[in-house]
This record gives C-alpha cells, sequence and structure tokens, in this order.
C-alpha cells in the first residue's frame, strides 16, 4: 500500500519585508503508513507546523513535492480533503454557543448527520459538557472540541498539531486510547506533532524527528530507540585520577570510539562490546570499577539526534544552528552525549 502522506524535499522560506528571510524548511522529507500513529517530533521552531499548513494548503511551499493518499497537494487537495480531519490551527469557535450546538451545525453545513454531533462528543469524553457554552470551555476542553470537529467526517487521515495541548493526565491518557483506537480499530492513519516525549513514546508506532527544516531520522519508534541505544557505557574507576589515562588508553585503541571525560567517570560511545573496554583498559594496566551500559528512551535520543541536550550548563537556543550525528557536513563531528539517560545495567553493572 502507498504511503498516506509522502512529502519529499520540502522547501518553505517566510519572507517578511521588514526583516531577513527566514528558511523554516529546507528540503524536509516525510513519510507516513498507514493505519499507524506516526509522531512528528522536532524542537521548537523546527518546521513541523509549517510542514502540516502546507500539506494542507494553508501556506505555499517554495519547493518539494507533496501527495496524500497517492494526490499532489495542494493541486488535488480538493479531491481528497474529504477524507482528511486536521487540527493543526486553533480553531475559532463562536463562544457563546455550545459544544453540542457548534458540532450539529458543522455537521449540517458538511451534510452529515446532526446525530454524529453527539457520537464526537462521547468519543472526545465531552458528552457531561455539550451544552455548556464554550466561552466556559477550559484550554483542555476546546482542544477536545477541536478533535471532535476534525472526527465529524469520519476522516481516514487524521492530522493533530499538538493533540495533548492543555489536556490534564487523564485526559492525555484518554486522547491516547482514542487516537490508537482510530488508527489499530478503525484503520485511520494518524499523524500527531508532539513535544511530549514520552507521550509520542507510548502512543507512537512510528515516527520522524526533524530539526532545522529537515528530516534526521523515521522509522519505528521501537526501532529508532533501540538504534540509538546500547553503545553508552559509563565507566568509573576506584581512583578519579586514572580518568585521562583510561580515556587516552580508549581513544588510541579504536578510532570509532569516542570517550567524554565527566568528573566521576568516562561516558563511552562506539565500543564494540562491553568487554572490549575490560579487556583493552586491563591490557593496560588500568582496572575498572564500574561499568554500565545506559539504555536511552526516546528524550535522550531525541536530545542526541536534533543536538538540543544543553552542553555545559548551557541551554541550546531555539533556532541556533546545530549539526546533527546524520548532518552529511558534519562528518567526524561527535554530538556530546550530555543527554539524560535511565541507567540500567543491562551489561551486568560491575564488572
Ligand atoms: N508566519 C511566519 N512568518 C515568519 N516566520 C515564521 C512564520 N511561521 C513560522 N515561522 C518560523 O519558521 C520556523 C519554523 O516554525 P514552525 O512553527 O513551523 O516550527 P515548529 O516546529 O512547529 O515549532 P513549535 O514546536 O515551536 O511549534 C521558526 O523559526 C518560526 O519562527
Amino acid at each position: 500500500m502507498p504511503p498516506v502522506i509522502e512529502i519529499s524535499g520540502l522547501r518553505k522560506t517566510y519572507r517578511k519585508r521588514s526583516r531577513k528571510p527566514h528558511q523554516a524548511l529546507d528540503g524536509l522529507d516525510l513519510e507516513v503508513a498507514a493505519g499507524q500513529v506516526h509522531g512528528f517530533l522536532g524542537p521548537n521552531g523546527s518546521g513541523k507546523t509549517t510542514t502540516l499548513r502546507a500539506l494542507l494548503g494553508l501556506i505555499s511551499a517554495d519547493g518539494g513535492s507533496m501527495k496524500i493518499f497517492g494526490e499532489e497537494a495542494p493541486a488535488r487537495l480538493p479531491h481528497v480533503i474529504s477524507r482528511v480531519g486536521a487540527v493543526v490551527e486553533s480553531p475559532q469557535f463562536f463562544k457563546h454557543f455550545s459544544g453540542r450546538l457548534t458540532l450539529q451545525l458543522l455537521a449540517e453545513s458538511a451534510g452529515l448527520a446532526k446525530t454524529r454531533a453527539d457520537e464526537v462528543l462521547e468519543q472526545v469524553g465531552l458528552r457531561d459538557q455539550a451544552n455548556r457554552k464554550i466561552k466556559g470551555y477550559s484550554l483542555g476542553m476546546r482542544q477536545r472540541l477541536a478533535v471532535a470537529q476534525a472526527l465529524l467526517k469520519q476522516p481516514e487521515l487524521l492530522i493533530l498539531d499538538e493533540p495533548a495541548n492543555g489536556l490534564d493526565p487523564a485526559g492525555i491518557h484518554h486522547m491516547r486510547a482514542l487516537l490508537q483506537w482510530l488508527a489499530h480499530e478503525q484503520g485511520v492513519t494518524v499523524v500527531v506533532s508532539s513535544h511530549l516525549l514520552s507521550e509520542v513514546q507510548q502512543l507512537c508506532d512510528s515516527m520522524t524527528i526533524v530539526s532545522n527544516g529537515r528530516r534526521i531520522v523515521d522509522g519505528a519508534v521501537d526501532d529508532i530507540i533501540a538504534g540509538h541505544s546500547g553503545s553508552l557505557l559509563s565507566v568509573k574507576f576506584a581512583d578519579p585520577a586514572q580518568l585521562t589515562e583510561a580515556k587516552d588508553v580508549l581513544t588510541k585503541a579504536e578510532e570509532q570510539v569516542s570517550v567524554t571525560a565527566e568528573p566521576n567517570r568516562l561516558v563511552v560511545t562506539g565500543a564494540p562490546e562491553a568487554a572490549w573496554i575490560t579487556k583493552t583498559l586491563a591490557d593496560s594496566g588500568i582496572y575498572l570499577s564500574e561499568l554500565i551500559t545506559e539504555t536511552k528512551n526516546l528524550e535522550s535520543v531525541f536530545l542526541e539526534l536534533t543536538g538540543t541536550a544543553p552542553q555545559n550548563g548551557q541551554a541550546v537556543q531555539v533556532g541556533q544552528p546545530i549539526q546533527t550525528a546524520t548532518d552529511p557536513d558534519a562528518a567526524g563531528i561527535q554530538i556530546p552525549v550530555a543527554a539524560p539517560v535511565g541507567a540500567d545495567s543491562a551489561e551486568g553493572g560491575q564488572q
């Protein structure tokens, strides 16, 4: 089955008379397969909303190609838009109408049965608030109403920009269950952009991570995390004075290995295996006191891949140019691993 969304080489530069042109998308690629929840992740200002707006014909792109259900966008959008539900920009509702009346009017204007309004209100958990005026809705309730609006026409593709925005923990749980049910039981393809990495890890089947208007990585969530795990080893010594010598030994022994010295440990990436470290150091008469493989979560993988982990205590600034691990221009540049990692003694801890 062809991908539901295919974006290739998308470019967009915002131009304003008073300001320098700003390149928001720099050849971005995105592919989303049918029937799954796909996460669209990236740091602030990395181009997620711009991509979704361009895909939906809300802004024009400068270059690249986009397809939805195999149809060129934006040229063929009128032929497929009835199959797409989206919440990309905060929808404006008439505040003096109730949620139910709003959805009933929208259903009617789209030629749908009025009863659809109650079905979607139930689905997003707003049944008991349906008769309240929208001006009394909280941010999370408005977010649910927006999703309800997107669900009215039973879309085959649902695109949501930050769906968890404003939701309380129960609301996030509810939204996750709803989106997974739509994808896995109803065959709807769901695309969500989000900053909540733990949420994406729980919610999504696959994801695309973007940075500076370009795709950095895509694939199944589990594969991406697994593909970037396991090679990070924390090495400690009874005498911290040995750190410098041990770092030298490891760096010289194997070109691929990257070693970062922290005050009380070495962080090693790219080692062939944990036992290699033990042996290499022992061969030089250095004995370690602790060797731990640290598994990464999505947050640490994200920070590493997008280069947005704070380094030396300094926050990376929004829009600051970074060179990513997969940047072809960044050959030889190691992204320092300063990401929070969940320590886990997968290799057995002390050796
Ligand atoms: N209308 C606009 N005019 C000028 N620049 C814009 C406009 N909209 C977005 N940008 C810029 O384009 C870049 C990408 O913005 P975009 O909103 O697509 O990022 P994002 O990944 O959705 O960010 P966030 O996660 O913060 O919502 C940012 O640098 C932003 O400042």
